[in-house]
């Protein structure tokens, strides 16, 4: 789906930087992002695309800036040098608006798959349970699946455990979905069948997703416009086509010979 430029933006970065101790991981970040854009992130190990992440998802503090999500202030209030969300209230409403999925899956590994992608509705949103129950086997199919929702996450691959927490983030029905790197961990044929889910995901939904990966190939394909990252600032951006055919800066330059000469697909 392709982003309009005349619509207001769903999520605001505006001049945000973060340090941690004397490391200044983000420098005076700007960017935005329109309702149903997906964009992708790229950019050296280190650069700040993750903690870009975990700072929208309210899982890291600013030390000044702004962001916006739907127009309405995420940090404001002012609290030993960073900027905190103003109250639990606040909070629980604009993270209802994000699901993120991780690296890592971090499924309950004590719970059934079913139980996994019900839990947080019925939890945090006072879902009855049948109704999660219904919701939850909807994604589990449209991620391939609902014949496992019985089985115990160490019954299952990487590559399905990571699928069974993309539905369990969506299970929460945000508007702004994160992945963070979600196939990193996984071996290499596992890879597509969560790319393929993501695909899924941005061809049929009108979700704004934020993506981080090291997958240029995807990221070429996934994504309606590519960011290139480094030291906490952006360096360039564009379309795919623009950004990994005819780069402009020699930064991007350089990064996408080391990935091209790494043998990867761009
Ligand atoms: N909680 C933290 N405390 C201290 N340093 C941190 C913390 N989180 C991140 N950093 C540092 O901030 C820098 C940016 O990290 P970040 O994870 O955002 O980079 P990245 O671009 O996502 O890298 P990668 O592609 O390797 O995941 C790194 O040098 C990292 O070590």
């Amino acid at each position: 789906m392709t982003a309009h430029a005349a619509v207001p933006p769903i999520i605001e970065v505006d001049r945000v930087s973060k340090s941690f101790g004397d490391f200044k991981v983000l420098d005076e970040l700007s960017f935005s992002v329109a309702p149903a854009e997906k964009l992708a992130l790229i950019g050296p190990s280190g650069s700040g695309k993750t903690t870009i992440l975990r700072i929208l998802m309210t899982l890291e503090s600013i030390d000044s800036g702004h962001i916006r999500i739907e127009g309405e202030e995420l940090y404001h209030m002012e609290k030993g040098g960073r900027l905190v969300p103003a109250d639990e209230a606040h909070l629980h409403r604009m993270r209802a608006k994000i699901g993120m999925v991780f690296q890592l899956f971090n499924l309950f590994p004590h719970m059934c798959v079913l139980d996994n992608v019900t839990l947080a509705p019925v939890l945090t949103k006072g879902v009855a349970k049948e109704a999660a129950k219904r919701r939850a086997m909807e994604l589990l199919d449209m991620v391939g699946l609902a014949d496992k929702a019985k089985a115990m996450p160490a019954q299952l691959s990487g590559g399905q455990k990571q699928r069974v927490a993309i539905a369990r983030a969506l299970a929460l029905e945000p508007r702004i979905m994160l992945f963070d790197e979600v196939t990193s961990a996984l071996d290499p044929e596992l890879v597509e069948e969560v790319l393929a889910v993501m695909h899924r995901l941005a061809r049929e939904t009108d979700m704004t997703m934020l993506l981080v990966t090291h997958e240029m190939g995807f990221a070429h394909d996934f994504a309606d416009r590519v960011m290139f990252f480094d030291r906490g600032r952006i360096v360039e951006q564009g379309p795919p086509s623009e950004i990994f055919t005819n780069p402009r800066e020699e930064r991007t330059q350089g990064f996408l010979r080391k990935i091209i000469a790494a043998g990867h697909r761009i």
